[in-house]
């Protein structure tokens, strides 16, 4: 026999994707549409990973990233202390697990942005996460968005468009490709996805 006084009828199913990645190669735009995203969403929570990469000009501790040494990072793996973690050109970047979890305990939506390993390694510890890959116009204009950042040598520049291909042959491994033409087009996608708005 169907519910069908008020308040016995089960709840919808709860399917909003509470946890989603944001991946892509290096200089495609990744940094710069989150940041779109919370200008326009300032509720939006971005998880803030631990790397041992130092930071860039403007780049402050706690913001873009937590700055740690080789040995902090060391003790955060040995501790458990990170959801995931991986090496990207020579350096160690993890998502820090309390705060993620805490969020998502309370339903409240969650993005990472991290690189095609870390995605991966999600997508086997949380199946439920919806991966987006945020894909160049082309191979040229990436190459000009991470020349013209101006925030990397050339032997680091190269070091990150080897990684890209590999990055850019992965695509078909996420649910969604949005591709960075428009900064404000993709915001709004990705917060569609999201379902924030
Ligand atoms: N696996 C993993 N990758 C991360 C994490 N944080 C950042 N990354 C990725 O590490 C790569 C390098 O990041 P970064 O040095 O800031 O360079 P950018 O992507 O060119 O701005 C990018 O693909 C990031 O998405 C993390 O916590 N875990
Ligand atoms: N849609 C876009 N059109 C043109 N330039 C862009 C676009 N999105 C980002 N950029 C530029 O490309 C460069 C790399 O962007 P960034 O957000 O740092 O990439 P990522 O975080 O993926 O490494 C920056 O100089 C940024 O201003």
């Amino acid at each position: 026999m169907a519910a069908t006084s008020r308040g016995t009828a089960p709840e919808p199913p709860d399917v909003r994707p509470r946890l989603t990645v944001l991946s892509g190669p290096s200089g495609v735009g990744k940094s710069t549409v989150v940041a779109h995203m919370r200008k326009v969403h300032p509720e939006v929570w971005l998880s803030v990973s631990a790397t041992t990469r130092m930071p860039r000009p403007g780049e402050r501790d706690g913001v873009q990233y937590h700055f740690v040494t080789d040995d902090e990072f060391d003790k955060l793996v040995a501790n458990g202390e990170l959801l995931e973690w991986a090496e990207f050109a020579g350096n160690r970047y993890g998502t820090p697990r309390r705060a993620v979890l805490e969020r998502l305990e309370a339903g409240e939506p969650v993005l990472l942005e991290i690189d095609l390993q870390g995605a991966r390694l999600v997508r086997e510890s949380m199946p439920e996460a919806q991966l987006v890959f945020l894909a160049p116009p082309s191979w040229e204009e990436l190459v000009r968005r991470l020349t013209g950042r101006g925030t990397e040598p050339p032997e680091v520049i190269e070091r990150r468009l080897e990684a890209a291909k590999i990055e850019l042959a992965a695509e078909s491994e996420f649910d969604t490709t949005l591709v960075n033409t428009s900064v404000e087009d993709v915001a709004r996608e990705l917060l569609a996805l999201m379902q924030v708005v």
